[in-house]
């Protein structure tokens, strides 16, 4: 048997399957998607078996064997492997880099090399202590350790290594292990307790109790936890063990990342008309069983979430298991709390806070079959289940359901991908769809795969939406205020005081930079080695470029002209924060930023300290805009709502306008009505005045007339090719020649016209041009963007193109990264 191996070599050159002989005792265990180590260049890497066949694209006589499997069970899924197939033609990615993308990083093995003794030689005789070293140790030693232990001794140890005195052997070695437990039973065939009793000396007081304990218990308990629960030491327990009165042993322990918490069990609740309408279209997409996608629209505080769970019920009543996607920040303990509640430990949670061996363990909880419902960040929607009957992404419009490192893959389009898979249903819910989905899922349904809309209008309880009152800050410049607040915003905050009701408040941080500027001459720290800003961090008065990572202390006076007038535009929350301590004296105010939750759980304990009500105020970035409901929060404010409207990015009003209604939807979600006030600066932008009034409809209208107009999705599609290198005239040729390769290759399949010509297919390169971030890393930058419409595969278009000059002779050092569909063009 032949096994086709994808190895882990994340270069171009390599990006295809290599052909192994699968030794005879493997046979029976190896499967399409498991993990192995293979000999590879005089090493040994890990690798995937993608295909199992009889024929060999090469002289058999001369192939490897594999030489070891790494996993009893594989990790991926043969749809998995497809799958990986599918992203890495798409993202133009490499097979390796879509496979890791799948696994958890603790499946990540790494090369392990040991250096045992083998034929002994008097010429080169090793060092009596290393030998006896070796000898002591089983005869095997890892050589790392020797290299620590014993660095004098390199010199023989390659010459014996040469010589045949010492062998070398390479393993794959996991980052992390089942993690196992040490575990007290009652033997199974037992005495009976006063026998048991007897063979205990009367005096071993503590001994008695134990075994006591442990009869009435009968359950098997962690030695850990039974010295902590009896107060018996486990030395007390050990006479137990000899006399074969319990029993100890190793058990496999997961991890459990909420084990601290308690889950109360929730019921279905009787659904309200419009969700049970909704509920009814999903569960027949769910009877089909054809992958269809829909878009769930409905406004904050109408109730998505109970339709996902009755949904997933549905889903699980099948026999079916169901992904729910949510972004990072909004998996707050909140959220998991209303999953757990409904489906208890058949519940995995995969997301970054927790360790990677938590993760590891959820993960195989996955595996094993023994959770059904997997609830996580993007990519979780690599969950490996094997009969996917649902997939949820929540929030859909987030933009951190893309990735932006290789693969830098959406998972909103892996997820449709991996639907028509298993013939499951996609719920894309949001109260502020992105514009790419609301437009494919108004078209009409001309093919059943079609995305539907699925609408929810009105909230739960028929509360209103909260009234949005707009303040023109030029206004309170005008009227003479100085402050961040305008009176309005001041008003509204102290009435709540008053009144013992709770605001959340907004800092709008995106594009909102931290940074140094001289207030004479006005010149800003930049780094040296990108064309960026640095960034002011207040805790450590350090800059720091977020792009290559040069650090320099904050300086006293201006490089440029000397002066000392030198401005830090530091952590916008904590201004905020000390400016509401000096108008409102002892405000409790809880602040949530970067700074804040850096720690683990420290998102989850200030969430419980504010739903305890031990705070007047929640003040933070983006990260109090999402999914937070909390009954006691009847005012919402925006401090700056413009900040982000200027970013020389396409989505800017999309994004703004989303922020507003997500953060405006926190307010009066319960019997307490609710206010919302947004500070800005322009008061007449649509994204502005929709938000006021609440109406998607009118915002989506007008910002597809501008990207209509401008030539952006949903009108076409992009792919971002960004070129870098640190010599700039180089640079520049390569990239034209790039671009007019693309050029030609798009003639030849007959699609190259510009978009506005109207024709159904069409291709337009532009570019290229300096990247808005014109160097980074010392390297320059340059970009193209394609920019298409109707059925063309543009990928395989950039990936013919790339060919030449990542392969072959024309590769000149040139760095090639592509991004399709794009967040961001930076
Ligand atoms: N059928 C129902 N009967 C009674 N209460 C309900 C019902 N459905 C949902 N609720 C309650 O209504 C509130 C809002 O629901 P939920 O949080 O699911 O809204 P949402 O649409 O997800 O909002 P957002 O997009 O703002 O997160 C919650 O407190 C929830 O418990
Ligand atoms: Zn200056
Ligand atoms: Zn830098």
């Amino acid at each position: 048997m032949i096994a086709k191996v994808i190895v882990d070599v994340p270069s171009r050159q390599t990006d295809r399957p290599f052909d192994y002989e699968v030794p005879y005792e493997m046979q029976e265990w190896l499967e399409l998607g498991s993990r192995v180590g293979v000999p590879f260049g005089g090493r040994v890497l890990q690798g995937f078996v993608i295909d199992l066949t009889e024929s060999a694209s090469v002289d058999r006589t001369r192939l490897k064997p594999i030489a070891e499997l790494l996993d009893p069970v594989p990790p991926l899924l043969p749809d998995m492997i497809e799958l990986s197939r599918w992203m890495s033609d798409k993202y133009c990615c490499s097979w390796t880099q879509a496979l890791q993308a799948m696994i958890p990083a603790a499946l990540k093995g790494k090369e392990e090399r040991q250096i045992g003794l083998g034929e002994p030689d008097e010429e080169y005789g090793l060092p009596a202590e290393l030998k006896e070293w070796i000898a002591n140790s089983g005869g095997l030693v890892k050589l790392d350790a020797l290299i620590a232990k014993y660095p004098q001794h390199l010199k023989a140890v390659k010459h014996a290594l040469a010589k045949g005195t010492l062998t070398q052997q390479s393993s794959i070695k996991d980052r992390l292990a089942v993690r196992k437990v040490l575990t007290v039973f009652l033997p199974e065939s037992r005495l009976p307790l006063e026998h048991a009793l007897e063979q205990v000396p009367a005096r071993a007081a503590k001994q008695r109790e134990a075994l006591q304990w442990m009869y009435g218990r009968e359950e098997p308990i962690a030695l850990q936890e039974l010295a902590q629960q009896t107060g018996v030491s486990s030395a007390s327990i050990k006479p137990l063990v000899e006399k074969g009165l319990l029993e100890l042993r190793e058990v496999e322990k997961e991890r459990d990342p909420y084990a601290h918490r308690q889950f109360t069990r929730t019921s279905p609740l009787p659904l309200t008309e419009g969700q049970r309408e909704v509920f009814g279209r999903i569960a027949e997409a769910l009877d089909a069983r054809q992958g269809r996608t829909m878009l769930l629209h409905g406004v904050t505080g109408s109730g998505k979430t109970e339709v996902y769970l009755q949904s997933i019920q549905y889903c699980l009543d099948q026999g079916r298991q169901a992904i729910v996607l949510v972004p990072e920040i909004s998996l707050t303990p909140q959220m998991v709390e209303r999953f757990k509640g409904r489906f208890g430990d058949a519940v995995a949670v995969l997301h970054s806070r927790l360790s990677s061996g938590e993760r590891f363990d959820e993960w195989r909880k996955i595996r094993s079959k023994k959770a059904q419902v997997a609830i996580g960040a993007r990519s979780a929607i690599f969950a490996p289940f094997e009969q996917i009957g649902l997939i949820i992404i929540d929030e859909e419009h987030e933009s951190s359901y893309k990735q932006e490192e290789s693969p830098k893959y959406h998972a909103r389009d892996v997820a449709v991908r991996r639907a028509k898979q298993h013939g499951a249903a996609v719920v894309l819910g949001s109260a502020t769809p992105s514009l790419e989905s609301f437009a494919a899922a108004s078209r009409p349904a001309a093919n059943p795969g079609a995305s539907a809309l699925l609408p929810m209008p009105y909230r739960v309880g028929g509360r209103p939406m909260p009234p949005v009152e707009v303040v023109d800050m030029r206004e309170e410049l005008r009227a003479g205020n100085r402050s961040m607040f305008s009176r309005q915003l001041h008003a509204a905050l102290q009435e709540r005081l008053e009144r013992g009701e709770q605001s959340v408040l907004l800092l709008n941080r995106r594009g909102y930079s931290t940074f140094v500027m001289c207030r004479s001459c006005g010149h800003t720290a930049a780094c040296p080695h990108c064309d960026i800003s640095l960034t002011f961090h207040q805790k450590s008065r350090v800059l720091r470029c977020h792009y290559c990572g040069h650090a320099e202390g904050a300086p006293a006076e201006c490089p440029e002209c000397g002066s000392e007038h030198i401005r830090y535009f530091g952590t916008g929350t904590q201004r905020v924060e000390e400016e509401l301590a000096k108008l409102f004296p002892g405000i409790r105010v809880i602040r949530m930023d970067v700074d804040t939750t850096s720690e683990k759980h420290a998102h989850e304990k200030l969430l419980k300290q504010f739903g305890d009500r031990q705070a007047d105020v929640l003040l933070g970035t983006q990260m109090v805009a999402k999914g937070l409901d909390f009954p006691y929060v009847t005012l919402v404010g925006v401090i700056a709502a413009d900040t982000s409207l200027h970013l020389p990015d396409f989505r800017a009003a999309e994004k703004t306008f989303q922020l507003l209604t997500q953060v405006a939807g926190r307010a009066g979600r319960h019997e307490l009505e609710g206010e919302v006030v947004i500070q800005t600066y322009t008061p007449e932008h649509y994204a502005i005045t929709t938000a006021q009034t609440h109406d998607y409809a009118a915002f989506v209208s007008e910002e597809l007339r501008h990207r209509s107009v401008m030539g952006y999705p949903p009108y076409c599609r992009l792919v971002l090719v960004t070129m870098s290198h640190e010599q700039l005239p180089l640079l520049s040729t390569v990239s034209e020649r790039f671009a007019a390769e693309l050029r030609e290759l798009a003639e030849h399949e007959g699609v190259l016209a510009p978009l506005g010509s109207g024709l159904p297919r069409a291709l337009e390169v532009l570019g290229p041009v300096a990247s808005p971030i014109a160097r980074m890393k010392d390297r320059y930058r340059f970009q193209c963007v394609i920019k298409y419409r109707g059925s063309i595969d543009a990928s395989a278009i950039v990936r013919r193109a790339l060919q030449p000059f990542t392969e072959g002779p024309q590769q000149k050092g040139i760095g090639f990264s592509v991004d399709v569909d794009p967040q961001v063009i930076l």
